[in-house]
């Protein structure tokens, strides 16, 4: 049985930072970064059953095309996606009267709906980019007994990218194929996203500190392993990999670039790309 200290649960019996009982949450998820990103893809559903909002976690549930999803913001960072995964799949895989994991788990499927900056000049502001790998900069996966993720890309990495001992080792994790599927199509690129703890330093832009390492970027936009290039970055994709990888849910990560790094450009029309994504999301899953 879970302790109340560790399967904790609000006066309502909802779960306690994302606030939702078992039956508000479907089992197709989109996660998104904005808040107010939560009501840009609700607008599309038929039926909107469930509204809950706490802190930066914020979930609209309804039926898109009579499929029922849940869309929930996560907030910035890997800290965060530590947070929503262990909660989404206590919802569906705790029996919350017996404090009991189930004897049956379910597996969800959860597509990030996300933006980005690339940093390969080829791959323009405006366009998508589904994330083959989230390479994570952070150690959220290092806190959780684990099989290494992919350790040979991870040590590709670690040969060809500067850190310096203050800095945790980079670790890898795949997308699930079969969920990407529903996604691969032409205006879709394919890539490999880093994902670290800050939008500033750790993604080398510098305001008025200087980043640890000028040359990241291009150091980045430089790696080959095995013919595959890191293509964009952000700050949530590798965490979803890996706790997706690690609760047995599946999981993709949809990039609209707003930033390109090696160009120096941003997006004219920031809400409108990401309104097109979502729109290419909703109609992938119906
Ligand atoms: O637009 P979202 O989904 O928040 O994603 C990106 O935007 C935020 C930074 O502006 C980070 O969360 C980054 O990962
Ligand atoms: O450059 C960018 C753009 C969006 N989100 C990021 O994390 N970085």
């Amino acid at each position: 049985m879970l302790e109340s200290s560790e399967l904790i649960l609000n006066d309502d019996g909802s779960i306690y930072h994302l606030n939702l009982l078992p039956e508000q949450l479907a089992s197709t998820i989109i996660t998104v970064g904005d808040p107010e990103r939560v009501s840009e893809v609700s607008k599309h559903f038929d039926v909107i059953d469930t509204r809950v909002a706490k802190r930066e976690f914020h979930t609209h549930t309804g039926l898109y095309r009579n499929k029922r999803i849940s869309v929930i913001s996560t907030g910035i960072g890997t800290d965060n996606i530590d947070i929503v995964f262990n909660e989404l799949d206590a919802l569906v895989n705790v029996d919350f009267k017996t404090r009991k994991i189930k004897e049956k788990l379910t597996s969800l499927d959860i597509i990030r709906v996300g933006t980005s900056g690339a940093i390969q000049p080829d791959i323009p502001v405006d366009s998508f980019v589904l994330s083959q790998r989230g390479i994570g900069f952070d150690s959220l996966y290092h806190w959780y007994q684990n099989d290494g993720g992919d350790s040979a890309f991870a040590k590709a990495i670690s040969q060809q990218i500067p850190r310096n001992d203050n800095h945790s080792n980079p670790y890898v994790i795949h997308c699930n194929p079969d969920l990407a599927r529903k996604f691969q199509t032409v205006e879709m690129i394919n890539g490999n996203t880093v994902t670290n703890v800050g939008f500033y330093g750790p993604q080398s832009r510098t305001i008025r500190l200087k980043p640890a390492f000028e040359e990241l970027n291009d150091q980045l936009a430089g790696f080959n392993h095995d013919n595959q290039r890191i293509t964009n970055l952000e700050m949530e994709t590798a965490g979803i990999y890996a706790m997706a990888n690690l609760l047995g849910h599946r999981a993709v990560s949809l990039n609209a670039i707003l930033a390109n790094r090696a160009t120096g450009s941003f997006s004219e029309q920031p809400a409108a790309t990401v309104e097109k994504l979502i729109s290419f999301t909703l109609n992938c899953l119906s």
